[in-house]
């Protein structure tokens, strides 16, 4: 039996990223599991990006392994992975000339047999989600004419299009203006509450502080930390996390950081 997103789990056990010339550092032993949503923070070049790259599979590790819903992520044929694993990432190459819903139809792909088109299902799903990334007009539109904002709205809209259990999702609000800061967020935090897992990395300390209710922060030197939201919100780990110091505020029940001058 197909396990349903309630069930959604991806587990990093005894994981060390490859990022070369790094020492190891502390390995990762964390579980994203359905309704939870974590944020992963960290300086550039870190390893959040490499660290996606491996919990989707596309990397190898240097050591431990990633499981999908309790088997190793390795073992899992391509497809099996993309039926339950949602990527947005930062790197596209939509420079193909296909439309708007063409791309947004290519999140179905997984589910359909070699050679079947996509069907009047399939199309429902592709509009539907066009619509919730407030890209609906768009959808004739060639990926190569929009602007960055609307390319990544696109990016959102193709793994809405696909329904995947666990989203992962590098930098999801980037290039998006405030309003679609938060509206992806809100996306982001509706499917955890549908029962989906979500992981994303983030720049924004003050998305993932409303946003986020675990956080992975990742340090140059391989260390790392995660846990709650709450518990690892403190402004000297931060300071520390990005060498950087910060003012702190409360607004809303939430913590607010900005750099200090
Ligand atoms: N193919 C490669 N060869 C050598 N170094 C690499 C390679 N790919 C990535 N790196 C390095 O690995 C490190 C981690 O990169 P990664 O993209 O995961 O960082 P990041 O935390 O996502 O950074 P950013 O916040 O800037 O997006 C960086 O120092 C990068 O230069």
């Amino acid at each position: 039996m197909r396990p349903g997103p309630a069930s959604a789990c991806l587990e990093a056990r005894d994981l060390v990223i490859e990022v070369p010339g790094r020492p190891d550092g502390r390995a990762l032993d964390l579980r994203l599991a359905a309704g939870q949503r974590w944020g992963v923070l960290g300086p550039n070049g870190v390893g959040k990006t490499t660290l996606l790259h491996t919990l989707a599979g596309l990397r190898a590790p240097r050591r431990g392994e990633v499981r999908l819903d309790g088997r190793p992520l390795a073992s899992l044929r391509r497809r099996e992975a993309a039926r339950r694993l949602g990527l947005v990432f930062q790197e596209r190459h939509d420079d193909f000339p296909a439309t708007v819903r063409e791309t947004a139809l290519i999140g179905r792909h997984p589910y359909l047999s070699p050679w079947r088109l996509e069907g009047v299902e399939d199309l429902r799903l592709a509009e539907a989600a066009l619509a919730r990334l407030d890209i609906a007009h768009l959808a004739e539109r060639r990926v190569d004419t929009l602007s960055g904002g609307e390319r990544q709205r696109l990016a959102i809209a193709t793994v809405l299009t696909q329904a995947p259990a666990i989203w992962l999702a590098d930098e999801p609000t980037n290039h998006l203006d405030l309003h679609h800061q938060a509206a992806v967020m809100e996306l982001l935090a509706e499917q955890a509450g549908a029962g989906h897992a979500v992981l994303m990395c983030l720049h924004d300390l003050n998305l993932a502080a409303r946003w986020c209710d675990h956080l992975l922060l990742l340090y140059p030197d391989g260390e790392a930390c995660w846990g709650p939201a709450e518990v690892m919100l403190v402004p000297e780990a931060l300071e520390r996390l990005y060498g950087q110091r910060l003012a702190t505020a409360r607004i809303d029940g939430a913590p607010v950081f900005v750099p200090a001058r």
